[in-house]
Order: C-alpha cells, then structure tokens, then sequence
C-alpha cells in the first residue's frame, strides 16, 4: 500500500518525464501497481482509514507520482451524494484524450497535487468536456464522454503522464482570470 512518503514530489524529474506506454497483457508487475494505485484513493477516502494511515485524501494518482514513468492513472470520483454511485471510477492506461470542448473548465477553488506540497493559487484552465480512450487492466478498450469535474480529473491524471503539473496552468499576470464562456467547476 502506498502511503505519503512514497509520493515523489515536484522537483524530482520523473514528474517531468513523458511517461512510457504500458505493455499488455499486464505484468504481474503492473497489475499490482494498478491495484496499489486504487487502493490509495479508496483508502484516502475513507476518513478514519485516511487519518490511520496519515494519508491526504485523492481522488486522483498517477504513476509518476509513485516514482514509476509509466501511462497508468487511478481515478476515483466521489459520489456526489451520500450512497450515490461514483461518475467516474477506474485505471486508466494508455490514456488518450480523443476530442476536447473548446468551451474551458476550471474548478472554482483552483487545484493542488499530492506531489506539489505548495499551494500555488489560480484558476486551471482545462477542457470542460473530453472523450477519453484508454485501456483497462483487462485490456479492453473503453470510450468515454466526461464533463466537468470528472473531465478535470481526468486532465489533471493524464498531465502527469506527459510530465504537467496543474501550476503550468495558471496565468502567471493574472491567474485568477477567466473569461465569461468559461465554466467554473464547484
Ligand atoms: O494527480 C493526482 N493528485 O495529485 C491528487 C489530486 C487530484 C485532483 C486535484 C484537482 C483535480 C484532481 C487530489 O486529489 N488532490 N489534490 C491535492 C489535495 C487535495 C486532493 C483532492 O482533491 N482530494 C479530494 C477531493 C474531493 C474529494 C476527496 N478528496
Ligand atoms: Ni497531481
């Protein structure tokens, strides 16, 4: 299981690597990792296990992240309301983003990142809407259309996979700038 210090934070340059394509079938390597990636935010987001284990909640956690330079992210989106059935939950590999809105989305308290211990204030200008092609552990192909706060993750996860961090975002003059097609993200 990973805990926080086996987070690599900013500054080490596997975050900054464009990470390698994931081989299948999965190594049993690579099919632990992918477990171990999940389990971290299913763990994180349980408040008493979370505090067990000194963790900081995700919903989000990228290989790189755990030092290893490959194309495999977890996601985990909460469900929006107590008992609800999560938007968007699975492991991502090979992920490639297929087609974007023009229209931006931007979540309304800004972004951080368990790998980035600063906070660094300002709105990230993301797509509001993708469709998403990856892989499964299993292999299988999947397609999927995201909107909103599920999209953002997903954009936040597949930077990490091409060596971005949220903070490359952010207008450096005017960070807290949009302009009025942007959807801001509660
Ligand atoms: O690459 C992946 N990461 O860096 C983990 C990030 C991913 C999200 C950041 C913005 C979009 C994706 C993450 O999850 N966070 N960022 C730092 C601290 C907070 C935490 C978070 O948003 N937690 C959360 C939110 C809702 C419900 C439960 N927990
Ligand atoms: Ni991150």
């Amino acid at each position: 299981m990973f805990l926080m210090k086996d987070i690599v934070r900013d500054g080490d340059p596997v975050l900054r690597q464009e990470a390698a394509d994931v081989a299948f079938p999965l190594s049993a390597e690579d099919q632990q990792l992918a477990k171990d990636l999940m389990e971290y935010l299913v763990v994180s987001q349980d408040p008493e296990q979370c505090k067990k284990y000194g963790l900081r909640a995700g919903v989000g956690l990228a290989a790189p992240q755990v030092g290893v330079s490959k194309k495999m992210a977890s996601v985990l989106v909460p469900a929006p309301e107590e008992g609800g059935k999560s938007p968007f939950t699975d492991v991502i590999i090979n992920p490639v983003i297929v087609s974007e809105s023009v229209q931006a989305g931007a979540l309304t308290e800004g972004e951080g990142c368990l790998s980035v211990d600063k906070d660094v204030p300002g709105f990230v200008p993301r797509h509001d809407r993708i469709t998403l092609r990856y892989f499964d552990v299993n292999g299988e192909k999947h397609q999927v259309r995201l909107k909103n706060y599920p999209a953002i993750v997903c954009q936040h996860e597949i930077d990490h996979l091409h060596g971005m961090l949220f903070y490359d975002h952010i207008n450096k003059d005017h960070p807290f700038e949009t302009n009025e097609d942007m959807i801001m993200i509660e």
